[in-house]
Order: C-alpha cells, then sequence, then structure tokens
C-alpha cells in the first residue's frame, strides 16, 4: 500500500432495490489533497460520501482508511479512526453555548480539561471565537455554518468529509470557509461535494465528476470545468 494513501474506494457500490446509485467506483486520495466531488443531481455523490462515513453499507466493493478496510463498522468507529464527516447538527444543540457544543465535539477524542482547551483553540483559529458564548440556535445560518465545521475538526480528524459547506453563506463567509478548508488539507486531507463552482475554481486542485453512479471525468479544476462531457451532463446532454 501506498503510505500516502489516506482513503481508498475500490468498485464501491451501492444499489438500492433497482436503482444503482453509485456504480463501482474507484477513487483515491492522499494525505494533503483537497478534493471536489461534482456531478448533477441524483449522480450518487451524497451516497458516495455515505458509504466513505460509514452511514450505509455498500453493496459491494471496499473502502480502506489509512490501509485499512473499515466496511461494516459502526459510523462511530469511523470517526474514531480520523474521519470527520460534516453533517447538519442536531437541534439538541440549539440550546447549548458554540464553547460548549465545539467542547462536546473535542470530547470524543479528548478527556475534558483538554477539550475545552481544543474547542477554544479551535474557535479563535476559525475566526469564531467572539461566538463563544451565543447559543448555537441564536445564530445567522452561515455562522453555525462554520461551527458546524468547528464541531467536525475539533477532534482533529485526518479526513474531512464535507456535503455543500457553502450553501447559503454570503460571500465573506465564502472566502473564510475557503482558507480555512485549504488550511486543513495542511494536517489531512478534505474531500467536498460542492455545486458552487466559483468555490470549486478557487479552492481545489483535483475534481472527480460523477453521473450516474460512475466518475465520468477526474482531473485539474480548469480542465474538468471546460471539458464537454462535463458541460454536458450538467446541461442534461449525454453524451453516450
Ligand atoms: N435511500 C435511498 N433509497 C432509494 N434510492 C436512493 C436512496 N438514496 C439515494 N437514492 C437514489 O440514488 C441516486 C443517487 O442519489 P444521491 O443522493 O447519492 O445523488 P447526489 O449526486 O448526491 O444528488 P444531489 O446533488 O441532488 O444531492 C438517486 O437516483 C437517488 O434517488
Amino acid at each position: 500500500m501506498n503510505e500516502d494513501m489516506l482513503i481508498e474506494a475500490r468498485n464501491l457500490t451501492m444499489r438500492f432495490g433497482g436503482v444503482t446509485a453509485v456504480d463501482g467506483v474507484d477513487l483515491s486520495v492522499r494525505y494533503g489533497e483537497l478534493r471536489c466531488l461534482i456531478g448533477p443531481n441524483g449522480a450518487g455523490k451524497s451516497t458516495f460520501f455515505k458509504m466513505l462515513s460509514g452511514q450505509l453499507r455498500p453493496s459491494s466493493g471496499d473502502v480502506l482508511l489509512k490501509g485499512r478496510s473499515i466496511v461494516g463498522m459502526p459510523a462511530s468507529r469511523i470517526a474514531r479512526l480520523g474521519l470527520g464527516l460534516k453533517t447538519q447538527v442536531p437541534s439538541v444543540f440549539a440550546g447549548l453555548s458554540v464553547g460548549k457544543g465545539v467542547g462536546l465535539a473535542a470530547g470524543r477524542t479528548l478527556p475534558p480539561s483538554l477539550a475545552r482547551q481544543r474547542a477554544a483553540a479551535t474557535l479563535e483559529r476559525m475566526g469564531i471565537a467572539h461566538l463563544r458564548d451565543r447559543l448555537v440556535g441564536e445564530l445567522a445560518h452561515g455562522q453555525r455554518q462554520l461551527v458546524e465545521l468547528a464541531m467536525v475538526v475539533a477532534p482533529q480528524p485526518d479526513l474531512v468529509l464535507l456535503d455543500e459547506p457553502a450553501a447559503g453563506m454570503t460571500g465573506e463567509e465564502v472566502e473564510r470557509l475557503a482558507d480555512l478548508v485549504v488550511e486543513l488539507t495542511r494536517s489531512g486531507a478534505v474531500i467536498i461535494v460542492e455545486h458552487d463552482m466559483q468555490f470549486i475554481q478557487r479552492i481545489a486542485r483535483i475534481v472527480t465528476v460523477f453521473n450516474r453512479g460512475k466518475v465520468l471525468v477526474e482531473g485539474p479544476a480548469d480542465a474538468v470545468l471546460s471539458d464537454a462531457r462535463v458541460r454536458d451532463v450538467y446541461l442534461g446532454r449525454e453524451a453516450a
């Protein structure tokens, strides 16, 4: 195995009854990589993410995290092995302060006193320390997205999966998000599903395009975004 490889999907497939949502996908991401997954609605991106994070068990194929198969492991164990997934934070967090919520997230991997320190450091690093005493439920949408990201980052995962993190953010928040995402690749890797092409062009090195459950094209952002096959699937014209 290549030591630099953080996660590898091998021939990964997910069938829901007669629908093959993900169809034999191979994808590898190394330490230091920032990978974007794009593709039209229903292409299989979310289903693929759910298989990487253990929310869905693949119909067939394998997922190796740091060289170890994680298929069939509970999502909580995969998280402890170093995978962080940004999901919508459950409403139970709405009544907690930002500091407390991020502290609880850090406490997944650290004892309480260190978790508090880590939470404070994470909020500082993300430029949202001023929100520490605010209730999560009172935050504006974009601020809440950054707090949710802080909850993912606080336990210091090696791999961070983000599903449409820029949705609904202001321009300034998107800028901050882009900086943070790039910074996260210093200690690990990030995979992002995103529809915002400007955001993708700003941050991505390699883009993987999904279509109908398969990888259509993979390569540097500029080349992929100007590829005729990619334009066709977004416009609903099938090349094949
Ligand atoms: N739990 C499920 N049961 C049945 N079919 C499903 C299920 N989840 C997803 N699908 C189907 O699998 C296919 C891929 O869906 P998926 O949500 O992974 O696509 P996506 O690329 O994330 O789309 P979007 O960009 O709209 O979020 C779709 O045809 C969808 O209807």
